[in-house]
């Protein structure tokens, strides 16, 4: 049952929907990809304008530089973190909440069926789509119409917030966990719990509370070979072929079932306990939430059980693309004299990007003694992120679970995520307070895919859930 507050705050925020669309609709428009050079400006504007809709909003906050990065052999600017504050009422609980700004890669061309950075509206399915709309730009603007709806209506934010949105999450979180260590004493000094929202339901109907993420390692495998790209006709059946190396070790990364086959790595993960096990049968799911999220029905198996531990609490390996490789259409009869083979592993307890890394390592070099090839090979592991699991035993949960309750009227699924938020063990961990993930989002958004989108739905109730989660949060023990 929602107190008068709570209901002046929800009634504003479906009153203001189409300022709130509009809203998204700028934020979606500005191009921040953190992955591609050429973007870099558009990451820079996003920061400015997300820091002044929060200072127009009253809140005292700052762009945190944070050195620079080497980008496609271009030592560039990192975009910023923002880091922000609004209100310091001793008396109130604070929260930090955190998102982040940036975006994945997105073209017309990979098969988008309308601009993606023009938020594009079907109005029969009630869907925004736009890259950005779901991840994670919709949730952080949540908190935005939060602040902006208590304002409108008069009534006191509960809590405190601490907000901290980066612009560098879509390329493993370069320099935050630097920023955090430094400032735990002093920006994040006195937070009492941790919020997060850019995850996504297990479906598409009921939502969930979130409470493991799975880490991330990414690779990149260079074979170089000939000193320019060459005519098959001529030097086919002549020279070690760079690409055909690059088949030989990636064919022998992962079987078509999704069994990874690099010795010592399955021997890293934390055991499944029977209590754990039975976690999974309640969990509200079905084979078809995934063919519905997938657009196909592909799924690796048919057991509810199984499907939902291959996301949530095991490891996967996945071949994302080779740079480098003839992929326009006709019939290019080359050679090409260099590639770039992408992969990486989802890591769960107890693996650490470390200890990946070494066994990875280890398994392509003896791979490729085996090969016998005279190209060279070079192996490069980005940046990891490590696994992270909270206690949903805790005030942070049961505020969460309660405001869940009243604005969609059931009792949300506790899940954990396939994804990675790389950030999230760092607060764990130097801040020692419990974190939450609530996520506003459906299971069919396609982040980081094509026609990525945030039902407006979701995105009105979603921002009501999170100003609910802070008037309960303000009050639980
Ligand atoms: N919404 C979280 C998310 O999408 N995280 C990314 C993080 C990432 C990307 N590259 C390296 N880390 C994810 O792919 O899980
Ligand atoms: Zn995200
Ligand atoms: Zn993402």
């Amino acid at each position: 049952m929602a107190t008068p507050e709570q209901q002046k705050f929800a009634t504003q925020i479906d009153a203001n929907q189409q300022a709130l669309i509009a809203r998204l609709a700028e934020a979606v428009a500005i191009p921040s990809v953190s992955g591609d050079a050429r973007y870099r400006k558009a990451c820079f504007d996003m920061a400015d304008w997300l820091l002044a809709s929060l200072t127009k909003l009253g809140a005292k906050g700052e762009l945190r530089p944070l050195g620079k990065q080497n980008l496609e052999g271009q030592q560039i600017e990192l975009p910023p973190v923002i880091l922000a504050d609004y209100g310091n009422d001793p008396k109130k609980k604070t929260i930090l909440v955190y998102g982040h700004y940036d975006v994945q890669p997105a073209l017309k061309s990979d098969g988008w069926e309308h601009e993606p950075f023009k938020l594009t509206f079907d109005e029969k399915s009630g869907r925004m789509y736009g890259r950005g709309s779901t991840d994670d730009k919709g949730p952080i603007l949540g908190w935005i119409n939060v602040i902006e709806a208590h304002q409108q209506v008069g009534v006191d934010l509960p809590v405190n917030l601490k907000i901290c949105f980066e612009g560098m999450e879509e390329s493993g979180s370069v320099g935050l966990d630097d920023l955090v260590e430094k400032e735990k004493d002093a920006f994040f000094k006195g937070i009492d719990a941790i919020c997060i929202s850019d995850n996504y339901w297990l479906g598409t109907k009921k939502p969930c509370l979130t409470h493991g993420l799975r880490g991330i390692q990414y690779f990149k495998l260079a074979i170089n070979g000939p000193g320019a790209d060459l005519h098959s006709g001529v030097f086919g059946g002549v020279v070690h072929e760079p690409m055909t190396d690059l088949f030989a070790i990636m064919s022998k990364l992962v079987t078509p079932q999704g069994k990874i086959l690099i010795p010592g790595i399955n021997e890293l993960v934390a055991p499944l306990t029977d209590e754990e096990k039975k976690r999974y049968d309640v969990m509200e799911f079905q084979i078809s939430d995934i063919d519905e999220a997938t657009g196909s029905q592909t799924a690796i198996s048919d057991e509810k059980q199984q499907v939902l531990m291959g996301r949530m609490r095991y490891p996967s390996l996945s071949l994302h693309g080779i740079e480098g490789a003839f992929s326009e259409p006709g019939t290019k009869t080359v050679i090409p004299s260099r590639v770039v083979g992408k992969f990486s592993v989802r890591l769960v307890p107890d693996m650490t990007p470390e200890k990946v890394v070494e066994v990875v390592e280890k398994y392509i070099n003896e791979e490729w003694k085996k090969l016998g090839s005279k190209n060279t090979m070079r192996l490069d592991a980005e940046p990891g992120g490590k696994p992270w699991l909270a206690d949903p035993n805790h005030y942070n949960y049961r505020a969460a679970s309660k405001a869940t309750e009243t604005v969609y009227g059931v009792k949300p699924d506790l899940t954990r995520e396939g994804g990675s938020i790389p950030v999230s063990l760092t607060f764990s961990e130097i801040l020692g307070k419990n974190l939450l993930l609530l996520p506003m989002g459906r299971s069919n958004d396609g982040a980081h895919s094509i026609n990525e989108k945030l039902d407006i739905s979701n995105y009105i109730k979603g921002t009501q859930l999170l100003g609910l989660y802070l008037h309960e949060v303000a009050n639980a023990a």
